[in-house]
């Protein structure tokens, strides 16, 4: 993409009421604009960012055998009715009616809308285990939205439900999809420490937050200095073997949110293992059985002939919040550094001359080898001045920068900088496309 044809609104200042990095950084860098509290309209460089980040979630719940398919946000009360939920969830639900004066709500959540396309469509335990998702957007009205996007009112999340026969089928696709979330995290470039957690409105007795540990995290959580070190499992991983010797390895070594530490526990740690830090919570898994399969009436013949309600469990990920912890973990004082993984170009070539006719088609030629290579490169052919084009290159957090001068050219070097490290070389500009592809 040419920046000259692009649409990258840099602001200069971040407006005063952000009040984090992350949220800074985002408005600075033209990720997205404040429509109303916790509402943002995704501009171009946030939404491609988004649209990544989304993909490894897909990815990864793909790998684990769950099926994908979208939701609406809107939804009828009734359905909440049943569930005994529509009253209970109080002031966070947007609720809305229609022309027809019928009682609908923006959905803050899926379970009950779930659980009734599964009662409508399925019958027999031969159709089970049953794992479906869908990455959707969401609305709670909460009553202090702030941080950006970290708390946001209209949010997009994925959320993942299951289906299975029994407690330990449940338990079994609650373990898929703790693996899941391991490398999901992991491929974003996030250290995420799974968290036994509260269960709160979503209900259950078996639930892990995964936390990123990040110095402005709204929650206090406490951990073994192992959990850090743990191997994440790989791409080749069996879903359908045993996964609980993977998740022991998480789960029993100390790990807990603020609502479920145990000081006394924690204490039992050699010192240089207690960590007690802020963190964000990024993802959030249940199991809560039978909750609302009974009051809605899902449920399978089993082998046995009886009919019973099935188990569920519901998994989400805070598929926009993610871009705001991916910039708390990995920014510096310059602006945002982006993993490869999701970097919304993966270059930036900076022309330190534009009109130059030896900068110009080198520019160029780069811009084609690495478009080709599919680098996805962002070409800066303003004419803003050389400190303006290094101050936005470094602020939207490309992976590589490639900088062609005159000078440079002249020697028959380019200037290749890696964001991450700072490093800065002069090289040919065959080997600074060979070094970037
Ligand atoms: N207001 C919000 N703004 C941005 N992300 C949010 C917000 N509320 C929750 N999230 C993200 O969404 C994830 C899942 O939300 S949740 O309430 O914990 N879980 C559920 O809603 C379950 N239905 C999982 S399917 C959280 O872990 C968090 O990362």
């Amino acid at each position: 993409m040419r920046l000259s044809r692009y649409f990258l609104p840099i602001l200069k200042e971040a407006p005063k009421e952000a009040e984090i990095v992350s949220h800074r950084l985002m408005l600075r860098a033209g990720m997205m604009k404040q429509q109303s509290a916790g509402i943002y309209a995704w501009l171009p460089l946030g939404f491609k960012v988004l649209q990544k980040v989304e993909q490894i979630v897909r990815e990864e719940q793909d790998r684990s055998g769950a099926i994908e398919l979208m939701m609406p946000t809107i939804q009828s009360a009734d359905l909440w009715r049943e569930s005994g939920r529509y009253d209970a969830y109080g002031k966070e639900m947007l609720r809305i009616t229609d022309r027809h004066e019928r009682e609908m709500l923006y959905g803050p959540t899926n379970e009950e809308m779930i659980t009734d396309i599964f009662r409508s469509n399925v019958r027999s335990y031969r159709d089970l285990p049953l794992n479906l998702y869908h990455i959707q957007w969401k609305f709670r009205d909460e009553i202090r939205p702030r941080f950006g996007v970290m708390r946001g009112r209209e949010f997009l999340m994925k959320d993942a439900y299951s289906f299975d026969v029994d407690r330990a089928g449940a338990e079994r696709a609650y373990r898929k999809m703790f693996v899941a979330y391991l490398r999901t995290f992991e491929r974003l470039g996030l250290k995420a420490i799974p968290m036994r957690a509260d269960t709160g409105p979503i209900g259950g007795d078996l639930s892990h937050e995964f936390i990123i540990l990040a110095s402005t995290g709204e929650s206090a959580v406490f951990c073994d200095r192992e959990l850090l070190e743990t191997p994440v499992p790989g791409a080749d991983v069996d879903f359908d073997g045993d996964l609980a010797p993977i998740v022991e390895s998480f789960t029993s070594r100390y790990a807990a949110t603020e609502e479920m530490h145990d000081e006394a526990a924690f204490a039992a740690l050699p010192e240089d293992r207690r960590v007690s830090a802020r963190g964000i919570e990024v993802g959030h898994i249940f199991y809560f059985g039978t909750k609302y399969s009974e009051p809605m009436g899902a449920k399978v013949t089993g082998p046995d002939g009886q009919e019973k309600p099935v188990h569920m469990g519901s998994y989400g990920v805070g598929v926009s919040r993610l871009l705001g912890a991916l910039i708390e973990a990995s920014h510096d004082d310059a602006g945002i550094v982006w993993p490869d993984s999701v970097a919304p170009f993966g270059a930036g070539i900076v022309s330190l001359r534009p009109g130059d006719g030896a900068v110009d088609a080198a520019c160029q030629s780069a811009y084609e080898q690495l478009a080709a290579a599919g680098v996805d490169p962002l070409y800066d052919d303003t004419d803003a001045r050389p400190g303006a084009k290094f101050a936005t290159v470094d602020l939207i957090g490309l992976p590589w920068q490639l900088i062609v001068g005159p000078k440079g050219l002249a020697e028959g070097t380019v200037e290749l900088k890696r964001r991450a490290t700072g490093e800065k070389q002069a090289v040919s500009l065959e080997s600074a496309i060979a070094r970037i592809t």
